[in-house]
């Protein structure tokens, strides 16, 4: 990997040269790199203060080690990386990366609001360890962020990135969806290997598996709750906040769909439906990371100004488990 200080001493015809090469590279990985499989968007532990506390990060990932995950997204949604700075994003790919084994693969969230600070991320990100950047549609400006404006991110950040490219589309969180021809658009992008849709519409999903099939384009579902559905349409993995606290039924969840055994996994799949909106679209952050205490991980208190659960949502938090037996 190049290291960014020796990148910027470079002269702009060095950097032209060096760029081409580093895309060449990067289109050859991003052609071999086979995504298939279960990730945890993992949580960011806090210390009291609020500041990143690493200490109980490396715990967590000492337990996620021993659950077959194909690998790990760092600053996914449930990563609270809206409020982390930008050196602690990285630092905290740094230390993912230190204790990750070599065979998992590192999804780190390098999007920014705006094309440029997203390219200068993702550089910053490849160069801490990321195998993969996750780049979420910018949505501050969300009337303006039609197809040809996310196009052209998309493109830019694509171009220069050293590492490949997977496109983020939650809009729970940023209020709109990328749309359906600009995802065909770019999966035709040599960087761009393939989309985390969290919008659960499996028609999309589906259609989006259909339309793209003739790239190396994979698509992983964004949330546990559609996971099976989205299998059967051809996604190859999940991107699932509840594999933070389920971690093993949701690997299980997986085996079972790829290979086809699909009256064990619906009977799980069906099981998993309201842990995962309870600890999702219905409470959040902070009921993912009190069901992680409850299962054994480190969980803690999000960065203000996300609240704790009241007692009536931790109450209802632990309902949505039990009743389906997990607690
Ligand atoms: O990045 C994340 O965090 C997720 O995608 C989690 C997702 O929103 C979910 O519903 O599991």
């Amino acid at each position: 990997m190049l290291c960014v200080r020796v990148w910027r001493g470079l002269s702009p015809l060095c950097r032209g040269h060096l760029s081409a090469w580093k895309r060449s590279q990067s289109r050859t990985a991003a052609s071999r790199l086979d995504l298939s499989g279960m990730y945890p968007p993992i949580a960011t532990p806090f210390t009291p203060e609020e500041d990143v506390d690493y200490q109980k990060l490396e715990g967590n990932l000492q337990k996620y080690a021993k659950i077959p995950f194909k690998g790990l997204v760092v600053q996914g949604s449930n990563g609270e990386y809206p409020y982390l700075t930008e050196e602690e994003r990285v630092e905290v790919v740094k230390t993912v990366r230190r204790s990750l084994p070599t065979d998992k693969l590192l999804m780190a969230g390098s999007g920014c609001e705006s094309t440029r600070a997203t390219v200068q991320l993702t550089e910053k990100m490849a160069a801490a360890g990321a195998d993969v950047v996750l780049v979420v549609t910018p949505c501050f400006y969300k009337g303006k962020m039609d197809g040809r404006a996310l196009i052209q991110h998309f493109t830019k950040v694509a171009d220069s990135s050293p590492v490949p490219v997977v496109l983020y589309s939650v809009p729970a969180n940023t209020g709109l969806e990328l749309p359906l021809d600009a995802v065909v658009q770019l999966s035709q992008h040599p960087n761009v290997l393939g989309l985390k849709d969290s919008g659960g519409d499996i028609s999309r999903i589906g259609l989006i598996v259909h339309k793209t099939k003739t790239q190396d384009f994979q698509v992983l579902a964004g949330s546990a709750g559609f996971l099976m559905a989205a299998y059967s349409v051809g996604a190859v993995g999940g991107v699932c906040a509840l594999a933070n606290v389920l971690g093993r039924e949701l690997c299980e969840l997986e085996s079972l769909c790829v290979s086809g055994r699909w009256e064990e996994a619906r009977g799980l799949q069906q099981r998993l439906i309201e842990p995962n909106a309870a600890v999702t679209r219905k409470l959040g952050v902070p009921a993912l990371k009190q069901a992680m205490e409850w299962f054994g991980f480190h969980g803690g208190a999000c960065r203000s100004p996300l609240q704790p659960l009241t007692e009536a949502e931790t109450q209802q938090l632990r309902r949505d488990f039990s009743s389906n037996g997990w607690l």
